[in-house]
């Protein structure tokens, strides 16, 4: 049987933080879902249709170059908008999702489109402020030259194209736990989601 841990958020919310580690915990697979959206939008940056692009892509596309500069993430944001963009990813995810043995995935409509069924769904908040200084500090620890106005900028534009859009737009699904990490360390956030999971699995002691 498949065990699915959904987790949704807004952007740089520790989504991926949360993911990788409870799939390191639980033995699970983790797939981010961003990179598919954010493969998109560096094709569409190099010229190429929307559209044709989600419906051409394939896995070496996830490893390509500079996919986690804000411009490709507000290029991927625009893309994702697009209902024709979205469904051409959908099938990819929920294979992923589905295959034996317990998977993770992050985004922003696991929980709600991509995954209903999940047994966990998890939507992970901070506020923009909080955030925004997280991926500025990412960033230029992985060497991208950007200034902390335009990081809060591109978060900011992001979470409202995306909660704003008709196509799976990003909110908690009804039966999702919230998670507010402003105040955790990655180790509280962490504990928190481990918790959560072991609840909901039954796994817990
Ligand atoms: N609770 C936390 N406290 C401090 N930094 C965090 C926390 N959670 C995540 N981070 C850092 O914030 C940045 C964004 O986290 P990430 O997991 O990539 O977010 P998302 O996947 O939601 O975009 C990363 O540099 C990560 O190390
Ligand atoms: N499941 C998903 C995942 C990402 N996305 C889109 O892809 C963009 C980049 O996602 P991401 O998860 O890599 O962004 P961060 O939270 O890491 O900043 C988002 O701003 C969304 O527009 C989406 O629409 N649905």
């Amino acid at each position: 049987m498949s065990f699915t841990v959904a987790i949704d958020g807004p952007a740089a919310s520790g989504k991926g933080t949360i993911g990788r580690a409870l799939a390191a915990h639980f033995g699970f697979r983790y797939l981010d879902t961003g990179l598919l959206y954010r493969a998109v939008g560096a094709k569409v940056m190099a010229g190429a249709d929307p559209v044709e692009a989600a419906r051409a892509l394939v896995a070496e596309d996830l490893e390509a170059e500079g996919l986690r500069r804000p411009e490709v993430a507000q290029a991927a944001s625009r893309a994702a908008a697009i209902p024709e963009v979205r469904a051409a990813l959908v099938d990819f995810q929920r294979a992923f999702a589905t295959r034996a043995g317990g998977a993770v995935l992050d985004g922003r409509d696991i929980g709600t489109v991509i995954c209903p069924e999940a047994q966990v769904k998890l939507f992970v908040t901070a506020t923009p402020e909080v955030r925004a200084e997280r991926r500025y500090l990412e960033l230029v620890a992985t060497g991208h030259e950007v200034s902390r106005d335009e990081v809060l900028e591109d978060v900011k534009a992001r979470d409202a194209r995306d909660s704003a859009r008709a196509a799976a737009p990003l909110k908690p699904a009804e039966d999702a736990v919230r998670l507010d990490t402003s105040e955790l360390s990655i180790d509280a956030a962490l504990a928190a989601a481990v918790a959560i999971v072991e609840e909901r699995s039954g796994s817990g002691g």
